[in-house]
């Protein structure tokens, strides 16, 4: 499958050395680093905005960016994202941030270029509005949460 080319421009000269990249041929993100000077530290239930260094811009591509949390920080040490999941809008150009947010009950020191989030690439589509009085049945109709196997 042919890969999109997404225009980057890095705002910090250490990421030319470190750009995020696939850690392996079948990775679905790419690490994000906290592109800071100092080790900073986040005390439970601490959300700070760090910043990753790279500004994007996806461009009218069908395309949007996911970040989402890495699984070892989120489950060994509760560092997860503030916002839970941060979506890049395809017309953004600011600097890509991410919420770092300490859901654990220990402080947690975040390193400088430490990975602390992957983005993810995603299809998107817009959709329109129809407006209707009634829809057309289904199996399942109006039933959620839990309806099916109910007796
Ligand atoms: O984790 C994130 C989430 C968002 N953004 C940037 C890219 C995104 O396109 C923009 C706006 O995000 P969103 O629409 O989720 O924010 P909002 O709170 O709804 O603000 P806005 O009114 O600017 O849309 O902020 C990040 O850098 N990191």
């Amino acid at each position: 499958m042919s890969q999109p080319r997404i225009a980057v421009r890095l705002l910090d000269d250490r990421l030319r050395e470190q750009l995020p990249a696939y850690a392996s041929p079948g990775s679905a993100g790419m690490d994000l680093r906290a592109c800071i000077d100092a080790p900073l530290t986040l005390q439970p239930g601490q959300a700070e905005l760090i910043p990753t260094g790279l500004a994007m811009h996806i461009g009218d591509c069908g395309l949007c960016a996911m970040l989402l949390p890495r699984s070892g920080l989120g489950h060994k040490h509760g560092v997860v994202l503030g916002n839970l999941v941060g979506l890049i809008d395809s017309d953004y150009q600011g600097p890509l941030m991410v919420s770092c947010w300490n859901r654990g009950s220990a402080a947690y020191t975040v390193q400088p270029m430490e990975r602390i989030a992957q983005m993810v690439i995603v299809p998107v589509v817009q959709a329109q509005w129809e407006v209707v009085e009634h829809f057309d049945a289904t199996e399942r109709g109006a039933g959620g949460f839990g309806s099916t196997g109910a007796h």
